[in-house]
């Protein structure tokens, strides 16, 4: 069976908010992205509210909310405490737990394997007692993946930044087994798969050969083919390419 597409719509938002109006709808892209048959929504709301706002996670997870059972909400962030507090309000499907450095224009990194536990294991437990899935942004390391099982999380987010810089050097292949052993592993541990960031039409083909894979993430490159091709269509596109 394929792996889920989670279509994140930051990118929706860094237009609008680009002039200060409503124009493009968030909300309009959403129910596009739905229609289209995409059963997963992401967004990432940073601190500094640079693409999505926190009013857009509320109105997206009341958009969503009829369609729970077909449709999953996942929020990527740092475990900050308004982030915790807006998913402990809107209860989306999945949290998924992102380290950000300051100033980053995008996520950079996983997080390390010798992060406390005790810190993050203690939000990971919070948010399972909420109902909500925990997954873990880390890289296709085997003791990133340790680590995670060891803090307590549900999932693991394979970061595929290093995949799709090694696919575009022509070193796809070999990438991909160093993700397949940490997506074993993983598995072996109980822990389900998901991956993002920097997967596109070129290289996405490829990488959902990826074993035991549950959910790809994946906005800027999706939201920048519909640029050219509509919404819709570039859905439809990324969920051919992951069913490849
Ligand atoms: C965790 C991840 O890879 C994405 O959520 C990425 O952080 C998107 O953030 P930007 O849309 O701000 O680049
Ligand atoms: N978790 C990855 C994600 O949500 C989107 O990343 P990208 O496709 O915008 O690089």
């Amino acid at each position: 069976m394929a792996a889920r597409l989670s279509v994140n719509v930051n990118k929706v938002a860094t237009l609008r908010n680009a002039r200060g109006g409503d124009v493009p709808s968030v909300i309009e892209a959403v129910r596009t992205i739905v229609a289209a048959g995409a059963p997963g929504i992401t967004v990432h709301p940073r601190a500094d509210e640079r693409h999505i706002r926190a009013a857009d996670a509320r109105a997206i997870a009341a958009e969503l909310a009829p369609l729970r059972d077909r449709v999953e909400f996942n929020i990527e962030g740092d475990p900050r405490p308004d982030l915790l507090a807006m998913v402990e309000e809107l209860r989306p499907h999945q949290c998924t737990l992102v380290p950000v450095r300051p100033g980053e224009i995008t996520s950079q990194a996983g997080w390390p394997p010798d992060t406390s536990r005790a810190e993050l294991g203690a939000v990971v437990a919070r948010l399972h007692k909420l109902g909500v899935r925990v997954s873990l942004f880390i890289e296709a390391d085997p003791a990133a993946v340790r680590w995670a099982a060891d803090v307590g999380a549900q999932r693991i987010e394979l970061y595929t930044e290093p995949y799709a810089r090694a696919f575009a050097a022509g070193a796809g292949a070999a990438s991909l087994a160093q993700f397949a052993a940490a997506a074993e592993l993983a598995h072996s541990l109980g822990l389900g798969v998901n991956a993002g960031h920097d997967l596109d039409l070129d290289n996405l083909p490829l990488f959902s050969r990826l074993p035991h894979l549950d959910e790809a993430s994946i906005g800027h490159a999706l939201i920048s083919h519909a640029l050219f091709v509509g919404l819709a269509r570039a859905v439809a596109d990324y969920l051919a390419a992951l069913a490849e």
